[in-house]
């Protein structure tokens, strides 16, 4: 198995972080009087935590305090901007702790840790799965800077979980199914708290769902996805709207307070030459039951062509500014306009089959979530764990015409007010092959950020699977 042995938590001192000693009392002191609250700031002396910034606040029961405040250090927008991050790990988040005596009582009915959430209490096995290469490969320190201390924080011992760090591209699927399948087909309620991006939930989806029919027994594995990818599509579109301006709090107070709902999901189906491009294309390999499943998007062209060229080592490096590198090459090429792609696309809606006029394409994207990134709101119509795919797709524009398409939903979803958008509601939709040549190239779709490779004359059709067809619960709040 190309994983850690499953490893208990290693020990590490939770409160030792940091500590704002302005406010640390020794019980021996009388205790500080001077906390005010006021306009989501709490201040004493000449310090202050937002409450954007808190985490949550627990009893410290045997401590040398009342009380502490679990925070994150605000980002300083001026040093961020002259990359100068935390030196020793360069990492964008840095716990703080906080300890006090006395708390205004405002601030404490807003952030007063409440005990463990009862997803959590019920849960038979819960594990930790961190992806080492999510994103710009922050969640190992995520993991033994924040999440590791602060479950110690609330009682959540290292006894209670395993943690497992992922060594390979197979190393998700290979935690599924070594440890999740079989409880889940013997009604075990299991939980996972994920760092990772997109991948990661469709790699499990995708484990879960080969093989065999599942029993009537099965019970849906519960995630807590902490945000640590680089689009983070799900958690953008799963969770209601925040002005939070940190993921990485909003990530943290779900799974403190959060509750798991069930995930919809489609099946992804292809004619029977398609094969899954793993390791920078490099390596084809056939897809069981030539089906994938997902929870995001399932695209060809423009979209899937961006994710594949721009999943490379060298790339990943540049997080979500990876997109937009790959784009100008895409949309201005040195020999001439953006590539047309050649399909026959046809919708399904209830009974009906309807297929689209426009013959060249420019983007055909369905979709399950409002968000792919943040800021980039592909389907404002999608709702959180609505069972809907939505299609957004245009024709073959030129590459200023399709750069306006994609600005301007980054700005709202406005990309829709463009006659040359269109957009659907649709069950299901067929996209029929017409691109020629042995190179996979243009006919490469994106299933949640994997690449599938259609044969010549090849076709993958997308349909949204029903109440009861779900394979996880993700929590939310
Ligand atoms: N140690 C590793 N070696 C090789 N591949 C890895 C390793 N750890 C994770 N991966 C792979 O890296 C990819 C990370 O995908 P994930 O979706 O989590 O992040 P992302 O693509 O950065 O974010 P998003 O999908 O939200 O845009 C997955 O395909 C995963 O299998």
């Amino acid at each position: 198995m190309a994983l850690d042995d499953l490893l208990p938590a290693q020990s590490t001192e939770a409160l030792a972080i940091t500590c704002d000693d302005a406010a640390c009392a020794n019980p021996e002191d009388e205790a500080p009087s001077d906390f005010t609250y006021a306009d989501g700031t709490l201040k004493w002396d000449s310090t202050e935590i937002r409450d954007d910034d808190v985490i949550t606040v627990i009893n410290t029961l045997g401590g040398t305090a009342e009380y502490t405040i679990f925070s994150l250090q605000p980002e300083n927008a001026e040093e961020k901007s002259e990359g100068k991050q935390d030196e020793k790990t360069n990492c964008p988040f840095k716990l703080r702790t906080t300890n006090a005596m006395i708390l205004p009582q405002g601030f404490l009915s807003k952030f007063q840790f409440q005990g463990l959430p009862a997803y959590l209490q019920s849960a038979k096995d819960v594990h930790v799965l961190i992806s080492t290469l999510s994103g710009t490969g922050l969640s190992v320190a995520f993991f033994d800077e924040i999440l590791h201390p602060l479950l110690r924080a609330v009682g959540f011992e290292d006894s209670k979980y395993t943690v497992l760090k992922t060594k390979s591209a197979e190393s998700v699927k290979e935690f599924t199914q070594f440890n999740l399948v079989d409880g889940a087909n013997e009604g075990k309620e299991q939980v996972v708290i994920l760092l990772s991006g997109d991948g990661g939930i469709v790699d499990t989806i995708n484990t879960l769902l080969q093989g065999k029919e599942r029993p009537s027994t099965y019970a849906k594995p519960t995630f807590v996805q902490l945000p640590l990818g680089t689009g983070n599509a799900l958690f953008h579109s799963l969770h209601k709207p925040s002005t939070l301006p940190s993921i990485y709090i909003q990530g943290l107070r779900t799974l403190l307070h959060g509750k798991p709902k069930a995930l919809p999901i489609f099946k992804a189906t292809f004619s029977p030459g398609a094969r899954l491009l793993i390791n920078e294309g490099q390596t084809a390999t056939p897809l069981p039951n030539n089906a994938v499943y997902g929870a995001v998007v399932g695209s060809h062209g423009l979209h899937s062509t961006l994710v594949a060229d721009s999943d490379t080592t060298e790339y990943r490096k540049h997080g979500d500014k990876r997109f937009g590198m790959v784009a100008n090459d895409l949309l201005y090429p040195k020999d001439g306009p953006p590539h047309k792609y050649k399909t026959d696309v046809t919708f399904f809606q209830g009974s009906k089959a309807v297929p689209l006029d426009r013959k060249e394409h420019g983007y055909v994207l369905a979709t399950m979530v409002s968000n792919l990134e943040r800021a980039f709101t592909i389907s404002p119509e999608s709702k959180p764990f609505e069972a809907a795919l939505r299609v957004v797709h245009f024709g073959a524009l030129s590459g200023d015409e399709a750069m306006e398409v994609m600005k301007a939903a980054y700005d709202n979803g406005r990309h829709l007010k463009n006659r040359a958008v269109g957009y659907e509601k649709v069950d299901g939709l067929k996209i029929a092959f017409r691109e020629e040549g042995e190179d996979w190239k243009w006919r490469r779709c994106c299933i949640d950020g994997s690449i599938v490779g259609v044969e010549e004359g090849g076709w993958m059709e997308v349909r949204v699977l029903g109440q009861g067809e779900e394979a996880i619960n993700v929590v939310a709040d």
